[in-house]
């Protein structure tokens, strides 16, 4: 059983970037028994010096100094590399959502100053299963029902889940097997928390009907993540015949059955960042769109947009831009999923899916935006543009291209991307700015900014 686990994760890692970069690798580590053994597998897997164990210190618990204080041991004895966070910050509601945004945050701050390209955390198959059941039992978005995901995009890099296959009784049999020792959180039995009650009450209660419950949901999770990313791909494609710059043409969209026109609706509504539309409207909206109904009409849609159907034509408009003043300043509205160029050595690509088949030597940033921040709309560079700093400062795009000597050819062709309320968030093919993530991200959305260089054939 022990070499089975150490064989898995090895084998999972193996699939990652893990291996083939020398890059510093951050373990999330909580001094629970699922990050306690995971240290200890990944110490036996990479030399210690690429080792940088993160932990959190929440001071929620009275025996969170306990906790800190066995993890800066344990690092000293084995020679690791430590950082810890004092999170003291503690708001009056949304506790556990707040220190998870704190804890995120820490992870993607360790990572830009030391250049790690991979965060690894120890969820594991338990987690995975409580994950599903809950979202299943909740409702709603069906992508939210794939659970978490091995990997995926995170700040400059990936956060890996080496574990996520397997069942937290293993990791605890391999904990004492081989002296792993590690802290009990006495919040896990409180069940005024949601989690708790699935993890205690609900799933133990369903393995009386199936005793192979928490791996039988990992895999159900997983089959649904594959049929999602090869229906995004799908989708993606029909899509680009349909929509163009003017909108999308309703009379391509009724050659499909009715549930890929819904399929399609949808996606490209995400695609321009309307997410959280409910699917009994979506229902009605198709219903609404077909040749027979009424050829012009309005929608109103979640946040600042509505929709427009004008004969065959559906576009998007946001009231926002609508009540701004028309500008001749060289203005491009930014398309989600579609590259696009920039000029004459550079294209990006602003998604707003969570799983993307892009490579990953292409991201930039992920970056969190209301939907009143949008659309984003890439322009022409000021020298007196101001990029916001980790620090809460600001750096003009003028010290920009001091600092990086970029020559003043360059620098007229130079590009920025900006929101709605006019933040800067990218000097494109230079810095990216850095605006802190929000508290809560409910009703926020998460993009990510992509890059790569076009042949220039000037
Ligand atoms: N205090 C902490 N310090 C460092 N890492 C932590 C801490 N708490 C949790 N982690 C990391 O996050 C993993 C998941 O823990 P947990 O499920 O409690 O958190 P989460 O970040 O809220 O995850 P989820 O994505 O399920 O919401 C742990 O296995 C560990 O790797």
């Amino acid at each position: 059983m022990v070499t089975n686990l150490e064989m898995v994760i090895k084998r999972h890692l193996e699939g990652s970037r893990f291996f083939t970069t020398s890059t510093p690798i951050v373990v999330a580590t909580s001094t629970g028994v699922d990050s306690m053994v995971l240290l200890t597998l990944v110490q036996n897997l990479v030399p210690k010096e690429r080792l940088i164990v993160a932990h959190v210190n929440h001071h929620l618990r009275s025996q969170s100094q306990i906790e800190e204080r066995y993890l800066r041991q344990y690092c000293q004895a084995h020679q690791l590399t430590l950082r810890v966070m004092q999170w003291q910050d503690h708001p009056k509601n949304g506790l556990e959502a707040a220190a998870r945004q704190a804890r995120y945050q820490f992870f993607a701050t360790i990572m830009s100053e030391t250049k790690a390209k991979i965060l690894l955390t120890a969820h594991h198959a338990n987690d995975q299963a409580e994950t599903v059941l809950m979202k299943l039992v909740r409702g709603g978005d069906l992508h939210q029902l794939a659970g978490l995901r091995p990997q995926r995009p995170f700040a400059s890099g990936d956060l890996i889940r080496p574990l996520l296959t397997i069942p937290k009784v293993i990791l605890i049999n391999y904990a004492k097997t081989h002296g792993v020792k590690w802290y009990e959180d006495e919040t896990n039995q409180d069940l005024s928390i949601t989690r708790n009650r699935y993890r205690h009450q609900y799933l133990p209660e369903l393995a009386t009907e199936n005793p192979q419950i928490i791996s039988d949901l990992g895999q159900t999770a997983a089959q649904l993540q594959d049929w999602l990313t090869f229906a995004q791909t799908q989708l993606q494609t029909q899509l680009q015949s349909l929509v163009s710059e003017k909108g999308l043409d309703l009379r391509l969209w009724w050659q499909s059955s009715a549930a890929t026109q819904r399929l399609l609706l949808q996606t490209w509504l995400h695609q321009n960042g309307i997410v959280n539309y409910k699917w009994t409207a979506l229902v009605q909206l198709q219903r609404r769109l077909q040749p027979g109904e009424l050829p012009n009409q309005t929608f109103a849609l979640p946040g600042k947009w509505r929709l427009i159907r004008n004969y065959h034509l559906l576009y998007l408009e946001n009231l926002d831009k609508l009540n701004q003043k028309p500008n001749d300043s060289g203005q491009n509205m930014v398309k989600f999923a579609h590259w696009q160029t920039v000029n004459s050595s550079r294209a990006i690509l602003i998604s707003a899916n969570r799983q993307t088949d892009l490579p990953l030597n292409h991201l930039v940033a992920t970056v969190w935006l209301r939907p009143s921040d949008l659309p984003l709309m890439i322009r022409p560079a000021k020298l007196t543009d101001r990029l916001r700093l980790k620090n809460g400062g600001f750096q003009t795009v003028r010290r920009i291209f001091i600092n990086q000597k970029v020559p003043v050819d360059q620098r007229q062709k130079a590009k920025v991307l900006v929101d709605q309320s006019g933040r800067v968030w990218w000097l494109i093919g230079y810095k990216t700015a850095w605006w802190d993530w929000p508290k809560q991200t409910n009703g926020w959305q998460q993009l990510r900014f992509f890059q790569r260089k076009v042949e220039n054939h000037e």
